[in-house]
């Protein structure tokens, strides 16, 4: 009854990839929690390998917060199943769905993944936000002290998932995200919860930035939270279209192309193997060959 799986990491974003192909039980909510428990599988998402459900995919993809809850898309989760699949197969590209819709994931021949992400959406419904903002690229949230906000009129988007960008002049390290974060992402702003990200423009092609993430917390990398801040800049020309984002565990090149879908290239990495049970999180480690 175990499925195998893989402790992989994008960028340092860290992702259990589960072939729960062949079945039609899910991972279950305690599982996760179970799993991320554990030292050796602490983890910021599981990205479940389903079969597909629409002809013309490859698979149907689930993805797992780490406190149980599910998310709608995880850029750097997606190319580690690309690469997953890659090694596996042969073929280099795929085309998945997830809840968030149909998205394409590609392995270079320099062994970077490209997955195109979709398209952004900017109306506050569809973020979702709690009341009506007629412009997004700056809505009224603030942080600290009244007069005085650490943090103030983020812009946000979806990008299947909910984002927020703080734009900030100082070094991103200089913010406690860890205390602003929880109380962000749980703001009675954001219905369905959002990612919390901080973003310090150097260039117009370069940003660095800082997310907490909703359900899983601070990471050394969040792929959609990458897109969101490159959308976000260029719409508010701060940036252009195309950029470089500096996240803790290293660099994703963002592109918002003509086409109005982005693209993300970046790594991934397999650690090792094993087998899990998708209704407790119970594992065991695969003997290195
Ligand atoms: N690490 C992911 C994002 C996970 C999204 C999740 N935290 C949520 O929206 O609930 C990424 O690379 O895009």
């Amino acid at each position: 009854m175990n499925v195998p799986f893989a402790k992989m990491n994008g960028l340092g974003n860290q992702i259990i990839v589960a072939d729960m192909r062949g079945r039609t039980d899910r991972v279950s909510a305690e599982a996760a929690v179970n799993i991320n428990a554990r030292a050796e599988t602490r983890f910021d998402q599981i990205m479940a390998i389903h079969d597909p459900r629409t002809p013309g995919t490859n698979n149907y993809i689930e993805i797992i917060n780490s406190d149980g809850s599910r998310a709608e898309a995880c850029g750097n989760g997606m190319r580690c199943v690309v690469q997953a699949l890659t090694a596996e197969q042969g073929r280099h590209r795929f085309i998945f769905e997830t809840v968030a819709g149909i998205l394409f994931g590609e392995e270079g021949e320099d062994g970077l993944i490209t997955v195109d992400m979709g398209t952004p959406k900017f109306a506050w419904y569809e973020i979702p936000l709690a009341e009506e903002f007629a412009d997004t690229r700056q809505v009224e949230l603030q942080i600290g002290p009244i007069d005085a906000p650490v943090l103030h009129s983020p812009s946000v988007a979806s990008m299947g998932n909910p984002h927020a960008t703080f734009w900030v002049k100082d070094d991103v390290w200089s913010f406690a995200l860890d205390r602003f974060g929880p109380l962000l992402e749980n703001h009675p702003l954001f219905p369905e919860r959002a990612n919390i990200s901080i973003a310090q423009v150097t260039a117009p092609d370069r940003i660095i930035l800082r997310t907490w993430e909703r359900g899983a917390g601070l990471t050394e990398a969040c792929g959609t939270a990458a897109c969101a801040a490159v959308v976000n800049g260029a719409r508010t020309r701060r940036t252009a279209r195309k950029a470089t984002v500096t996240l803790p565990g290293g660099d994703l090149a963002v592109e918002w192309q003509p086409d109005d879908h982005v693209a993300l290239t970046g790594p991934a990495e397999w650690e090792w193997g094993g087998q899990l049970d998708p209704a407790t999180g119970a594992w065991t480690r695969d003997e290195a060959a």
